[in-house]
């Protein structure tokens, strides 16, 4: 009798120990569930941070896979890829991106939609730490409670309602929720605080900071609302506007092109050499990055010396305890590569050789694989417990074999994914 009541308890016991390890497990996503669940209107929700979203566009890119896809854009240089606006958020999703194609850079707001579920853990092991655990927060895991991607994309063109991208970290598929320009005014911390002592200077120069306005902000701002209702557009002068290539010389000063009252001529003067001597071009932070004697013996407090990140994470980001690897191609894999034609818009008729999708070359395609292997692309147990050395991915149309020796990795094959060997 007592022996079946402790076993009775014993079972009562291990669920309930099971339904709070479940509860603990997820303690942010339960304390936003009742919210949730409550019947609100839309209002309410949006102002609990509770929203529903849409994808604005999908992603067509040349990595079909989480495998072998580049941690970050700056690993593999000509990734490609293509955002397609959807006809169902916009009448005229083509509308949507005017005037987008003055700038360089974007940012593409995305969601790990491949994750599997959604993750609460809030320590994670990059690969790039070799298992070391740290903050979610401080990394850019894909693994996160509301599974969001950012990513800093190179704008090539848009048509249409498409735009062609390329320095890319994101597989085919992945839904988009968001794009964005990238500002270096406002998104560059280094061109931020020059053009910050820029305006000090010029406000004690003329002493009348309000006058600056429409001249410190050429561009609009996010805080412009505006419709595409008619009468409701406000022109830009195009004169004043970023040309795409941000650090090109103007053909004629800015400060004769813009017809500004006398006392503002100096202050368009000041930017125009400001202008041309920072490098915007590629949105680097370069200079904040190096960590300098002074940043490591000071705590990193609010001061101008102040780099993007501190001196740890400088360590893991700039050397990480994982070493570049060097890349080699076999022969037959190198010929092999050199058998695929370059994306053609039209395909390439009447040849039956395989064609790539995205990419423009077969250096292209060497570079891309190189930039891949030589991060390393194996997780952590691959590399450090896998007693097999083979590794696979597939980057746009070509089904890539490699291994990985102590310091270097070496294709081994390069073939046309079966689907993509039909003929042009
Ligand atoms: C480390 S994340 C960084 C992404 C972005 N640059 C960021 O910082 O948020 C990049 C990796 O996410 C994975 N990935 C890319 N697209 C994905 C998707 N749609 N779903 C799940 N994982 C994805 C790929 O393995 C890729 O190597």
């Amino acid at each position: 009798m007592l022996d079946s009541s402790v076993r009775a308890f014993r079972k009562h016991l291990t669920s309930v120990q099971t339904a709070v390890s479940r509860m603990s497990c997820c303690k942010e996503e339960k304390a936003t569930a009742p919210a949730a669940a409550s019947p609100a209107s839309p209002q309410t929700t949006l102002e609990q941070g509770i929203i529903q979203t849409t994808p604005i566009g999908f992603i067509s890119s040349c990595f079909a896979m989480k495998n072998g896809t580049p941690r970050q854009p700056t690993v593999c240089g000509p990734s490609r890829a293509e955002l397609r606006i959807q006809q169902n958020i916009f009448n005229n999703p083509q509308h949507a991106l005017l005037g987008l194609q003055q700038f360089s850079y974007v940012w593409i707001i995305f969601l790990f939609h491949k994750n599997g579920q959604l993750s609460c853990k809030a320590k994670v092991k990059p690969p790039r730490l070799n298992g070391q655990r740290v903050g979610v927060y401080s990394t850019r895991s894909p693994h996160r409670p509301n599974a969001l991607g950012l990513t800093l994309a190179k704008l090539d063109k848009i048509e249409s309602d498409t735009l062609y991208l390329s320095d890319i970290d994101m597989i085919a598929g992945t839904p988009v929720l968001d794009i964005k320009p990238y500002i270096p005014d406002y998104d560059c911390p280094d061109v931020r605080m020059s053009l910050e002592s820029q305006q000090t200077d010029s406000d004690q120069n003329i002493g009348a900071p309000g006058d600056l306005d429409t001249e410190k902000n050429p561009v609009k701002s996010d805080e412009d609302e505006e419709t595409d209702a008619p009468g409701n557009v406000t022109e830009i002068n195009a004169e004043v506007l970023p040309t795409k290539n941000c650090c090109k010389k103007e053909t004629s000063p800015l400060s004769t092109q813009v017809s500004a009252p006398k006392h503002l001529q100096n202050v368009l003067k000041e930017v125009e050499a400001f202008v041309t001597h920072i490098d915007t071009c590629q949105p680097s932070c370069e200079s904040k990055i190096q960590v300098s004697d002074s940043a490591k013996s000071k705590p990193a407090g609010l001061s101008t010396e102040r780099p993007c990140y501190g001196v740890e994470a400088a360590r893991w980001i700039r050397q990480p305890p994982i070493a570049s690897l060097d890349v080699r191609f076999t022969p037959r894999a190198e010929s092999q590569l050199a058998e695929f034609l370059p994306a053609h818009p039209s395909g390439a008729p009447g040849s039956d050789r395989p064609g790539f999708q995205f990419l423009r070359s077969t250096d292209e395609a060497a570079s891309a694989i190189r930039g891949i292997l030589s991060a390393d692309p194996r997780s952590v147990y691959r590399r450090t417990r896998c007693k097999d050395r083979l590794f696979f991915f597939t980057l746009d149309t070509a089904d890539v074999t490699c291994w990985f020796g102590e310091d270097f990795a070496e294709v081994l094959q390069v073939r046309p994914v079966q689907s993509h060997m039909k003929s042009y």
